[in-house]
């Protein structure tokens, strides 16, 4: 199936049938990705008194709890709640699911003990292209993201100057394969998320950060169209799954 979609003066054509999905897939099993010091999530059969809520143990239904952290354990959406004292929930601030985005991979750039992702980087790798949604991949770019063991490793960030300047261009939503946009031990200064929320200037409410994705070396930088879906958590941030499709050139 094809949709058509209007985009200011143009039409961009996707074929719905060819979906890139740039999320991780939360499992609990050591192939599931970990930051925060947290352990892996738990994905276990419901029990009580002598039932196990599993077909292959007698139950007519599998029936499973899930415990989970979305920020730790793969890919999220998170809004400006995340750093606010009062309660902002993405459910109620994410209101549009699809937006014009651009897939730009950038190689950080190493400052002594730091990798950092430079506003020169965003910049030139972005060219003229303003899209509603910024799609970052980080080099290397492996298959290992997937699984990888982020706590104490001083992840690549985004410099602040760089988050200012994609929110100045009018990018709404950001979108990066790591666990955060930044340092992973800042003191909670977070000088990436604010920069990019005008927090606490001016907060932008409708805007999102969506971290730990993983984009396949298959897929090219690029303009898109992103389906950014969410699971409807009334929290400040929700475990997501960003979709992309190409746009058809010529019909
Ligand atoms: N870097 C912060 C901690 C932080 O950012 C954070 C901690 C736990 C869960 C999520 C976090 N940030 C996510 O974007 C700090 O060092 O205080």
């Amino acid at each position: 199936m094809l949709a058509t979609f209007k985009v200011d003066k143009t039409r961009q054509t996707v074929d719905v049938s060819k979906p890139i999905d740039i999320s991780i897939p939360l499992e609990a099993s050591e192939h599931n990705p970990l930051a925060w010091y947290l352990d892996l999530p738990k994905i276990e059969p419901v029990k009580m008194d002598d039932w196990t809520g599993k077909v292959s143990e007698g139950a007519s239904v599998n029936f499973n709890n899930i415990y989970f952290n979305p920020h730790a354990h793969g890919t999220h959406t998170e809004c400006v709640g995340h750093i606010t004292s009062k309660f902002i929930s993405i459910n109620e601030q994410l209101k549009e699911f699809f937006f014009t985005a651009e897939l730009i991979t950038v190689l950080p750039e190493t400052i002594g003990e730091d990798q950092l992702i430079s506003k020169l980087k965003i910049e030139s790798a972005l060219g003229d292209n303003r899209p509603e949604a910024l799609i970052i991949r980080t080099l290397p770019n492996d298959t290992t993201k997937k699984s990888r063991k982020y706590s104490n490793t001083n992840w690549p960030y985004l410099h602040h100057e760089a988050a200012t300047f994609i929110r100045e261009i009018g990018v709404k939503h950001l979108l990066i394969d790591l666990p955060s946009v930044d340092k992973e031990k800042d003191d909670g200064k977070l000088l990436a998320h604010r920069a990019f929320w005008n927090y606490p200037k001016a907060p932008r409410m409708d805007a999102t950060i969506t971290e730990f994705i993983y984009v396949p070396n298959s897929v090219k930088d690029d303009s898109y169209m992103l389906n950014l879906q969410i699971a409807s958590f009334n929290n400040d941030a929700t475990p997501s799954k960003p979709i992309l499709y190409k746009f058809i050139s010529s019909l």
